[in-house]
């Protein structure tokens, strides 16, 4: 029977990729959106091309890969480039998804995502896991992650998408407030409960 899939997501340092981790260790196949984002702009492959054809070579790296900053600076406050580059690549991204979701020989496999509700790639996931973290620890475990300070976690928490509205799309919630082994025993729970699914519903 073909895998379904869940869709995990939750906002800065919740703990998306250690829950993914954990998963992946119980042996589910996992895809992470940012890193096929990542991919599909990688020297070689035809959408770095289309953007270069079209914003100029100013926006690769003296390496020839993309320099990220400078196609930023271009699409900032230009809704009409953004709209092309979303054009570009989200087919694409979605297209990769797909065929890396279609590897799976789990019995379920997980789409790992910042942006599955804001995206709507929420609506053609059969299971919407939300990593549920206090604001506090999300911007303790960030800062200690990514050596940033307060300010700058708070900046990224202020523009992403409010946690009582994730929590609408949820159809399981993974409160990571404690430490590594409840996670890890929280994963458990929740594989054992999906594994009894048909088809992603009860
Ligand atoms: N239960 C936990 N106890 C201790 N540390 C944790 C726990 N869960 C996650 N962490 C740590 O917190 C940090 C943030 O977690 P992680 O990178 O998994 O979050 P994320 O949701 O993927 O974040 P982002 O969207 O910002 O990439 C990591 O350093 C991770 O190892």
């Amino acid at each position: 029977m073909k895998p379904w899939v869940l869709g995990l997501t939750g906002g800065i340092g919740s703990g998306k990729s250690a829950a993914a981790e954990n998963f992946s260790e119980l042996g589910v196949h996992l895809v992470d959106a940012d890193q096929v984002a990542r991919w599909v702009v990688e020297p070689g492959q035809p959408a770095l091309e289309r953007i270069v054809e079209h914003f100029g070579r100013e926006v690769l790296l003296a390496s020839g890969a993309l320099d990220r900053g400078a196609l930023r600076a271009r699409i900032f406050q230009d809704a009409e480039q953004r709209k092309w580059l979303e054009g570009l690549l989200h087919p694409l991204i979605r297209e990769e998804i797909g065929h890396s979701l279609a590897l799976a020989q789990s019995p379920y496999a997980i789409l790992v995502s910042p942006l599955l509700i804001e995206s709507g790639q929420y609506q053609r996931m059969q299971r919407v896991l939300v990593v549920d973290t206090p604001e506090s620890l999300q911007i303790q475990r960030a800062m200690a992650r990514d050596s940033a300070d307060e300010e700058q976690v708070r900046a990224i928490l202020k523009i992403q998408m409010q946690r009582d509205e994730r929590l609408r799309h949820a159809d399981d919630v993974l409160v990571n407030d404690r430490d590594r082994s409840w996670l890890r025993q929280e994963v458990e729970r929740l594989h054992g409960f999906y594994l009894t699914l048909k088809g992603g519903r009860t």
